[in-house]
């Protein structure tokens, strides 16, 4: 799909820097797919070797000077730099390029402040984007190329406030007690799903992976689809009729990327959480891509972090109709169970496979059963009645709770902690 450009396509020099101590850490092709997301004209890519990075200008003074000749030869408006900048080599650089200076996170900031769709993403946005400018306040050009907006000026942030620190302060406590307003009502409505037991499934993957297409064609929604990075920021959800499930959520996750700058991982962390409510991981892989393996690795890692790493995964390798010989199909584990779906989403193959892959993973998960509970545990009764999951309660002589309940897997593994388990006296479980 095209997409129009934001801020007229500027024209941006980027740097890419090679050295002996940094690991190779950032990759220039994604670098570049990054630039081009932001909506700049690339009129140079320079790769730039040194032993090790400059501490006034990351690279050598001789560099500098051809690299100003460069920018006003090719009159480029902005240099980007792959890499994370202090405040002090982004104001040197600056001051010597004559020209405004945007660092990986700056410009990754300025991706996630175009992409932002719920109030959540963008309160998130806006908040990260003044800590990292709070650090960068003192400079020439920021009040007046503001009013112009640009890439690393745009977004909710770009208020006048930059010029003052105070300011500044109080609009991150405001920001962050709007988030919490948010954050609990979406708590809220999380908790009412759980009691109308409509399973979640949540959607992730690395980025440009397909999750928004896949997204679209299950659910016939509206979500942005388009060849950029991070077309979607924030989760969203979109109800879906399964053939034998019946009503569950989808939701659509912000795409995963190596090595986001590490200001960026709170912002992120918040609208992953979601995926650590999931009854269910769709997780979508890009079949076609060669670095598949790193990319399934980063994945599982952030999964890991935000604690969605034991919720039920199912894979779906999309993007088939771009591979030689492979068609539409549900790979099994040794139980039977599906584990890999091959599709395309964006021709709609294998679809219904995924479908049912869904459908039997849900049903699956279910589990009843008779527990008793002592009447110490009335806090764990209490939270199963909430979360509609008690099908019959029976009390025996010792006062003790027979409860019978229908509940996912993975709902009964949350309520019950260690503590439980281990106790066996307080809790002892039947089977029908
Ligand atoms: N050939 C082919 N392209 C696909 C398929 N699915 C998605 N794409 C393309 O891949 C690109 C990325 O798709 P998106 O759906 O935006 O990917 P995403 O994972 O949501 O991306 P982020 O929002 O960045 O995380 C788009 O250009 C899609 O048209 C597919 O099955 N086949």
């Amino acid at each position: 799909m095209l997409f129009e450009r934001p801020g007229g396509g500027e024209k941006a020099i980027l740097i890419h820097l090679h050295t002996q101590e940094m690991d190779e850490r950032e990759d220039p092709q994604e670098f570049q797919e990054l630039a081009h997301s932001a909506g700049a004209e690339c009129v140079a890519f320079i790769e730039i070797s040194r032993y090790q990075p400059s501490a006034k200008f990351l690279i050598g003074s001789g560099k500098v000077e051809e690299l100003h000749a460069q920018v006003k030869a090719l009159q480029a408006e902005l240099v980007i730099v792959n890499h994370t900048l202090t405040p002090s080599q982004e104001r040197n650089l600056e001051r010597a390029l004559e020209c405004r200076v945007i660092d990986r996170t700056g410009l990754i900031l300025d991706i996630f402040a175009q992409r932002a769709r719920t109030h959540e993403g963008k309160l998130q946005v806006e908040l990260a984007q003044l800590d990292h400018m709070s650090t960068r306040l003192v400079r020439g050009w920021t009040h007046l190329e503001r009013q112009k907006g640009g890439i690393g000026l745009r977004g909710p942030g770009e208020t006048q406030l930059e010029t003052d620190r105070r300011l500044l302060r109080i609009r991150v406590k405001q920001l962050k007690q709007k988030l919490e307003k948010v954050r609990n009502q979406r708590e809220q409505a999380r908790r009412g799903r759980q009691r109308a037991e409509v399973p979640l499934i949540s959607l992730v993957g690395y980025t440009n992976a397909g999750k928004s297409t896949l997204f679209n064609e299950l659910t016939h929604s509206l979500v942005l689809a388009a060849d950029q990075l991070f077309a979607t920021l924030d989760p969203t959800l979109r109800r879906l009729e399964l053939p034998d499930k019946g009503r569950v959520v989808f939701a659509d996750t912000v795409g995963f990327i190596r090595h986001l700058p590490h200001k960026l991982v709170e912002a992120f962390r918040a609208t992953l959480e979601e995926s650590a409510n999931a009854d269910l991981l769709i997780h979508v892989i890009d079949a076609h891509e060669p670095e598949r393996m790193l990319q399934i690795e980063q994945v599982l890692k952030v999964l890991q972090e935000i604690g969605a790493d034991k919720i039920p995964l199912l894979e779906v390798y999309n993007k088939i109709d771009l591979m030689d010989d492979v068609e539409p199909q549900i790979q099994r584990d040794d139980n039977g169970k599906p584990q890999r779906v091959w599709l395309s989403a964006q021709n709609n193959q294998g679809l219904d496979l995924l479908i049912k892959a869904i459908d039997e993973l849900l049903s699956d998960d279910i589990y009843t059963g008779t527990l008793r509970l002592s009447p110490s545990l009335s806090k764990l009764r209490a939270r199963f009645f909430e979360t509609n999951s008690v099908q019959k309660e029976q009390i025996d002589e010792q006062g003790n709770s027979l409860l019978t309940i229908r509940i996912s897997q993975i709902d009964l593994s949350r309520l019950l902690t260690k503590e439980h388990l281990n106790k066996d006296t307080f809790l002892q479980e039947y089977t029908i």
